[in-house]
């Protein structure tokens, strides 16, 4: 069965084509201003026309208030919203007002921390299970950071789900078996530098998961 993929953390033109051409099937558009992938909303906009309507825009906040939101979902038509550390009652009353499709990250290092997947029962309508960054980081993710991805193995997920944190094109294939993953999310493993995407690391880790 085919793995879908998102490219995440997308800021230039070129990016979205090296993402498109893969056969990436989401883009993550960052809302963060600490980030090095931050985007602003005119950037965004920008961004959108570029990507073919059958590839999903994903906006990833921290948190946000409604008037990011509003604004975000306006200026880049997105499709989903990705929300880190966003309690799922908050996220269900996201959902609820933008009418976009709600994924909810959880952080994990420990199988504890997969508690955390069930309390988005009806509040999202995807999990994205990240590697948990370290007490006062600066980004709760794009660190490149891994989980051990067993912890998945035989999980009941209450939810579609995908799966995030250190992927590259190394190790995305062992990755997908190991945890039974049929999506995949790649921020900094397809980057030069923090925030600077690279599109042979985007064909390439394209490449991999189509080995899958
Ligand atoms: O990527 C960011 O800068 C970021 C900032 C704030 C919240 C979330 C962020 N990234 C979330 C993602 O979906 C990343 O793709 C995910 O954490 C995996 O990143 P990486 O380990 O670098 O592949």
């Amino acid at each position: 069965m085919r793995v879908s993929i998102k490219i995440c953390g997308v800021s230039t033109p070129e990016a979205i084509d090296a993402a498109v051409a893969g056969g990436a099937s989401h883009i993550g558009f960052v809302f963060f201003p600490p980030s090095p992938r931050h985007v602003g909303f005119e950037q965004a906009a920008a961004l959108a026309d570029r990507v073919p309507s059958h590839v999903r825009k994903v906006g990833v906040f921290v948190d946000p208030d409604d008037a990011l939101v509003e604004s975000t979902v306006s200026a880049g038509r997105l499709d989903a919203l990705q929300l880190h550390k966003t309690a799922p009652a908050r996220a269900a009353a996201i959902r609820s007002r933008t009418k976009c499709e709600l994924w909810g990250a959880v952080a994990v290092k420990r199988r504890e921390d997969l508690d955390a997947a069930q309390r988005f029962r009806g509040a999202a309508d995807r999990i994205l299970y990240d590697a948990k960054t370290p007490e006062g980081a600066k980004l709760p993710g794009g660190m490149g950071m891994r989980f051990d991805w067993k912890l998945l193995d035989g999980f009941p997920h209450p939810l579609p789900w995908l799966l995030s944190g250190g992927l590259d094109a190394a190790n995305v294939a062992d990755a997908v078996g190991t945890a039974g993953a049929r999506m995949v999310d790649v921020s900094s493993g397809v980057e030069s530098a923090p925030g600077v995407k690279d599109v042979d690391k985007i064909a390439a880790f394209c490449k991999a998961v189509a080995q899958c």
